[in-house]
């Protein structure tokens, strides 16, 4: 489904944004992570190879986190093997060496470690402090350098507002973000866990980053969508130059250690508005669709993704 077909006017691309974004598919892992019902792995390996099969270049696959903090997960063992085959990157999350042994025993070359600019997400999630949780974070990064890893990321949660803290100062992030970067990160994504910021936040953020030396290139955003500010939160900072979006077919996601996260920005709503801006994605937007209805399916409710509904049944 293009524009063209609908009969809207071909997009030009428009100035002082990317010619081309690269989507960070987080929907078999942040999407998954907080469904009540265990979905089985045969399901869960299905829906990655169809994201793949959609054109999405990297699907982040699942963690390797304690399966008793994250139970829909705790067939990472099993999962990882049944895609590992697919020529697409596979990036999984790792919380500590523990979590890097597994991920690299089977195979894994793209891992991320999971911070927070806050101290009171970093207790809930991590069961540590800020610092406490660099420190855990610095050997698995080192180690995962040594043995070859692609690439390492490093997310960062709680950027602009937490649920027990309220609004989250600039400093805490450029902190953790210099941490991460220090430790080997070759990437950062910079999450609104519960879906708070709007863009003129984005932008002050970015700005800030950028003032301490944080290399916009290295930057990917991580937007959830509670207060419908997820596509105007990624322009914002598509126009300051960031060119890796996360985000998650069919809306699905949350965090379950993050009571107010709601779904993430559905992938589909972000590829509709790429296209329309004329910046090129390589996804096909008719198989997305498809594949997200064919989860919900599996899931037994409907995507809340606006794409996802007025396309759906039109392929
Ligand atoms: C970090 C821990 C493990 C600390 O949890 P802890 O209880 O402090 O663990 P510990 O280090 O004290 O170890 C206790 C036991 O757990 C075992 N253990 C320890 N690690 C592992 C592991 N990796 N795999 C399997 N087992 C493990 C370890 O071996 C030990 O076993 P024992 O010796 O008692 O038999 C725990 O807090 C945890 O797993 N947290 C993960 C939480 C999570 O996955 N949250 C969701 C992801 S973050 C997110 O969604 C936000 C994001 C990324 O999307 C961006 C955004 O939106 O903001």
């Amino acid at each position: 489904m293009s524009t063209l077909e609908l009969g809207l006017p071909m997009p030009v691309p428009a100035p002082g944004l990317p010619a081309r974004v690269r989507i960070h598919e987080v929907g078999a892992r942040d999407g998954l992570q907080n469904e009540k019902a265990t979905v089985p792995t045969e399901v869960k390996a299905e829906f990655i190879r169809r994201l793949a099969d959609a054109g999405l270049t990297t699907v982040e696959a699942t963690s390797f986190v304690h399966p008793k903090w994250v139970p829909q997960l705790a067939d990472a063992e099993q999962l990882f093997p049944l895609v590992a085959d697919l020529p697409v990157a596979l990036p999984v999350l790792v919380p500590n060496e523990r979590g890097l042994d597994r991920a690299l025993a089977l195979g894994a070359t793209r891992v991320a470690v999971f911070a927070s600019a806050t101290e009171s997400f970093a207790k809930a999630n991590l069961n540590r402090t800020v610092d406490e949780a660099l420190a855990m974070f610095e050997p698995v990064v080192a180690r995962a350098k040594a043995e070859g890893a692609e690439q390492v990321r490093g997310y960062l949660s709680m950027c602009f507002g937490d649920p027990w803290e309220g609004p989250v100062p600039a400093s805490q992030v450029v902190h953790v973000c210099r941490a991460l970067l220090d430790m080997g990160c070759d990437e950062l994504s910079l999450g609104d866990t519960i879906g708070v910021a709007t863009p003129g936040q984005v932008s002050a953020l970015l700005t800030a980053l950028g003032a301490a030396g944080v290399p916009t290139e290295a930057l990917a955003v991580h937007f959830h969508d509670t207060y419908g500010q997820a596509l105007a939160n990624t322009l914002a900072a598509l126009q300051y130059g960031v060119t890796t979006v996360d985000a998650s077919a069919g809306g699905l996601g949350g965090c379950p250690y993050a009571k107010s996260a709601t779904g993430n920005l559905a992938t589909e709503d972000l590829v509709w508005m790429l296209h329309g801006l004329g910046i090129e994605t390589g996804v096909d937007l008719g198989r997305l669709v498809a594949t997200s209805e064919w989860m919900a399916g599996r899931l037994g409710r409907p995507s809340p993704s606006r794409t996802v509904r007025a396309l759906s049944h039109k392929e």
